[in-house]
C-alpha cells in the first residue's frame, strides 16, 4: 500500500496531445515542486530517452511477473506494449515531499481511481484527431502503422475525457501557452492549502 501524502497529479490524453510537453514545462518550472513518476514499458526507449528518467524499459515477462507480485498500482497495454506505475515509482516521489505526477492512459486512470491515492485527474484535449495526425507525423516516432493505431485509440479517448465526471479538468491544447497557464491555473486552485483535505465529489468513480 502506497502512503498517503499530496494527492497526485494525473495527465492523461491521446498520443500527441501535448502531455509530455506540459509535464516538462512543469517540472522545469516548479522543480521542487513536483516529481515524475517513472513508469514502467515494454516499448523500446526512443532515442533520447533515459532508462529509469522517462521509463523503467522491461520485457513482458518480467513486468508480468512483477504485476503477479501486485508491485503495480495501474497497468494498461498500448499499441501493443505494456505500460505501468509501480507502488514504487509514486512512494520515490512521495518520500521526497513533492507532489507526483502521473502520465498515463485512459485504462490507468480508471485504476488508479479505485486506489486510495485521490488524485487529481487532468485531460489534454488536441484540438482535432487532424491536428493530432499533424503533431505525430512532425514529432516522427512512430511508423505509419503504430501511428493510425494512436489515432484510432485517440478517438476513443476523446470521447472518454469529455464525458463529465471522468476528469477533474479538460484542457484544450490548442495554444501550448494557454494549455499552460490552464494547467497552472487548476495547480493553484488545488494544491495552495487544499491538497490535504477530502477528496471533492466532481469526479465520481465509474
Ligand atoms: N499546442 C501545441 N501546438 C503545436 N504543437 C504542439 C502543441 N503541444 C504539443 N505539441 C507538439 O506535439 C507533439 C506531441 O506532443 P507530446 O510529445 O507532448 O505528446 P504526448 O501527449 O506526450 O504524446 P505520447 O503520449 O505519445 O508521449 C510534440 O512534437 C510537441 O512539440
Amino acid at each position: 500500500m502506497v502512503q498517503k501524502g499530496p494527492r497526485p497529479l494525473v495527465l492523461c490524453g491521446p498520443s500527441g496531445s501535448g502531455k509530455s510537453t506540459l509535464l516538462k514545462m512543469l517540472l522545469k518550472e516548479f522543480p521542487d515542486r513536483f516529481g515524475f513518476s517513472v513508469s514502467h514499458t515494454t516499448r523500446q526507449p526512443r532515442p533520447g530517452e533515459k532508462h529509469g528518467v522517462h521509463y523503467h524499459y522491461t520485457s513482458k515477462e518480467e513486468m508480468q511477473a512483477a504485476i503477479q507480485r501486485g508491485e503495480f498500482l495501474e497497468t494498461a497495454t498500448f499499441s501493443g506494449n505494456m505500460y505501468g506505475t509501480s507502488k514504487r515509482a509514486v512512494e520515490d516521489v512521495r518520500r521526497t515531499g513533492k507532489i507526483c505526477v502521473l502520465d498515463i492512459e485512459i485504462e490507468g486512470v480508471k485504476q488508479v481511481k479505485q486506489t486510495d491515492l485521490e488524485p487529481l485527474l487532468v485531460f489534454v484535449m488536441p484540438p482535432s484527431v487532424e491536428e493530432l495526425e499533424r503533431r505525430l507525423r512532425a514529432r516522427n516516432t512512430e511508423n505509419e502503422a503504430a501511428l493510425q493505431k494512436r489515432l484510432e485509440t485517440a478517438r476513443k479517448e476523446i470521447e472518454f475525457g469529455q464525458m463529465p465526471g471522468n476528469f477533474h479538468i479538460v484542457i484544450l491544447n490548442d495554444n501550448l501557452d494557454k494549455a499552460y497557464s490552464e494547467l497552472r491555473d487548476f495547480i493553484a486552485q488545488n494544491f495552495e492549502d487544499k491538497n490535504e483535505g477530502s477528496q471533492s465529489d466532481v469526479c465520481p468513480e465509474q
